[in-house]
């Protein structure tokens, strides 16, 4: 088949002298996997060339249309297995990249929950997507040749390795594409060279491969080479599904939820869509793929990138197959057909009540969902007005009733304990939880025993906007912006009492206007605060005050509102002292300081800390360093 000519020596990288030590010592007791991840790469390549075909015909013309297939021969003799597949192959340069090179992501984590007491958790190293490399569990010599798909029969490959730290490459001929794995079998592992044997490994591990794997010569394929989610849901069980995930994803865990569903009518399709438990990596990268993978008639085309699951729904993982698509349909053509517009939209309103069940049935299950996905899953509030009634049920917020900092408060959940005549859903947005928490704008609200969603995700900016005015009838109202209203929460004597405020400090407020001319738009007093002296709010008509720095990046609204509480001391104090020659200062010590408890910045810092200073000087009864 092939022939060496030359050969030429490399070191394997630190990490992949790691793995493959592990390999040989660690893995042992679940030796069976190596062929699950040989033959999950076989399959992977023949997928590759399929989209090679469509994507770039020009580069693969020549190649011969040959059914795909992978094989797994034995050589009980010479004490080989050999895997061999008709896909894409590899160049030279592809070998060294992609075999001599563990730069993968998963490989710094697969090296951590490798050590220590996990070391001999055989269950937990099956469920590795551990690779090519899982090859030296069995072997103690393995010889990859390829040659890639459009590149001629002199550009082969061989590879040779015993796992020791070094490899060997040397250029071959051959005339056929794809790839052949030669296992040389480690002393004692004679067991596995067994016709009957390998079937049942190729059963356990590979049953779902969509393509036909034939043993030795026999050409009849021993797996059900029948794509998983075109089986009827009452022959699969869980633990299928589940195995199918972990084959098509590489998570090492269960998903959260899964949804099967076959679709007929109008449009034929079939959805096999899972909620992972876990964020993966990538999941705020902008351009990263997204987890959908479309199949036309069970052939895989294409990794969906938004046109099929939208950004919001990015950690969905699964299949998509279409039986109204050409086998030969583009990203151009996916965008303007009427079939994909459809089974978007049926995929998302799927997803969407697979969530809303798990919410209701599983609520621990779902807070586990919500840790992982739920800042993705706000942004879908601005982005998809279509489902925003539904996203709102999905949605939690921490508030001033929650014991911990997981957000555990649905709106229902708010709107079911709001007090007796209380017609309004109170939020605060802030930077941050903590933040939030000591924020005085919810002072009175607490006085009042008031519940306030807390919003400090950055994401909340567009909840908040985006969501519809009003939930179930109620409100939404910021308790940083305009002047507080408690509706019918405030009784007699505390609108009276604030009625009297406002005269009782009316001349003050006049002074403390034009001491803060240019910095506070208007001054007010409020029954907002209980314990500090003051606070700034956005005014009724601008932006909320969290939400304008975010959208301008200054460090308050357009028109900030000064509100000081009648009842503090400091305040008290300012309004029998009027004459001081110092209000100046004071005006803007109390504005600053209501800046800072918002969580905002100041604009000038300095002189914020000169003022306080020459009037905690003044009270010392010093005089101030001059300068
Ligand atoms: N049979 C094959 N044909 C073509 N390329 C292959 C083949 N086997 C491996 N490769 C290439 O080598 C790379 C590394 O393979 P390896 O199995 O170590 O990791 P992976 O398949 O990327 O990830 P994992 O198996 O952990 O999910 C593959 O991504 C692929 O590019």
């Amino acid at each position: 088949m092939s022939s060496p000519v030359g050969g030429e020596t490399f070191r394997f990288q630190a990490e992949a002298a790691q793995i493959l030590d592990l390999m040989a010592h660690s893995l042992y007791s679940n030796k069976e996997i190596f062929l699950r991840e040989l033959i999950s790469n076989a399959s992977d390549a023949i997928d590759r060339l399929r989209i090679e075909r469509f994507s770039r015909p020009e580069t693969v013309a020549d190649e011969p249309e040959d059914a795909p297939g992978i094989r797994v021969a034995f050589d009980k003799d010479a004490g080989t297995i050999t895997i061999s597949d008709n896909g894409i192959g590899m160049s030279r340069q592809e070998v060294i990249d992609n075999i001599g090179t563990i730069a993968r992501s998963g490989t710094g984590e697969f090296l951590r929950a490798m050590s220590g007491d996990q070391r001999a958790d055989t269950a937990l190293i099956g469920q590795f997507g551990v690779g090519f490399y899982a090859a030296f569990i069995v072997a103690d010599r393995v010889v990859l040749t390829t040659r890639r798909a459009g590149l001629g029969p002199d550009a082969g490959v061989r590879w040779s390795s015993d796992g020791k730290g070094e490899y060997t490459l040397a250029a071959v001929e051959r005339a056929e594409r794809g790839t052949t794995i030669v296992l040389h079998l480690r002393d004692g592992e004679d067991d596995l060279l067994n016709e009957h044997r390998l079937r049942t490994i190729v059963q356990r591990y590979s049953d779902h491969i969509s393509l036909p794997i034939a043993i030795g010569d026999d050409d009849a394929p021993v797996n059900r080479a029948s794509a998983l989610w075109a089986r009827p849901r009452s022959e699969l069980a869980e633990s299928d599904y589940h195995e199918y995930y972990r084959h098509l994803t590489g998570d090492y865990a269960d998903p959260l939820a899964y949804l099967h569903a076959k679709v007929e009518g109008r449009y034929e399709y079939t959805l096999l869509l899972f909620v992972p438990s876990q964020a993966p990596f990538d999941l705020w990268i902008p351009q990263a793929t997204h987890g959908v993978k479309l199949h036309v008639q069970r052939v895989f085309i294409l990794e969906d990138t938004g046109q099929l699951m939208p950004r919001h729904l990015r950690f969905v993982r699964g299949i998509i197959d279409s039986s109204d698509l050409p086998l030969n349909v583009s990203r151009e053509i996916l965008q303007g057909s009427r079939a994909v517009e459809h089974i978007r939209s049926s995929a998302v309103r799927k997803v969407l009540a697979l969530l809303k069940d798990m919410a209701k049935d599983d609520p621990e299950k779902y807070a586990v969902f919500w840790k992982q996905f739920g800042a993705v899953l706000k942004e879908g509030v601005a982005d998809d007005p279509a489902h925003r009634e539904d996203l709102a049920e999905l949605l939690r917020f921490t508030s001033t009733r929650s014991a911990t900092q997981d957000a555990d408060v649905s709106l229902a959940d708010y709107v079911a304990r709001m007090k007796d005549g209380q017609d309004k859903i109170y939020y605060l947005l802030a930077p941050n939880p903590s933040a939030a928490a000591s924020s005085p704008h919810l002072e009175a609200f607490r006085a009042k025993d008031i519940e306030v969603l807390l919003l400090g995700d950055a994401v909340d900016n567009f909840v908040v906007t985006g969501l519809p005015p009003e939930y179930r009838g109620k409100r939404l109202q910021s308790v940083a912006q305009g002047a507080p209203d408690f509706g019918a929460l405030e009784d007699a004597t505390e609108k009276e009492a604030a009625e009297k405020a406002g005269s009782d400090y009316a001349d003050l407020i006049g002074r403390l206007k034009e001491h803060l001319a240019g910095r506070a738009w208007d001054v007010r007093v409020t029954s907002r605060l209980t314990t500090s002296p003051a606070c700034v709010v956005a005014n009724e008509a601008d932006t909320d005050f969290t939400l304008a720095r975010r959208m301008r990046g200054t460090g308050l609204p357009n028109q900030p509102v000064l509100e000081i509480n009648p009842r503090h001391p400091l305040v008290e104090r300012l309004n029998r002292g009027q004459d001081d020659p110092r209000l100046a200062d004071w005006a803007n010590v109390l504005f600053d300081q209501a800046v800072l408890t918002a969580g905002a910045r100041l604009e000038e810092p300095g002189a914020f800390v000169a003022r306080l200073n020459d009037l905690l000087i003044a009270l010392t009864g010093e005089t101030p360093a001059s300068n």
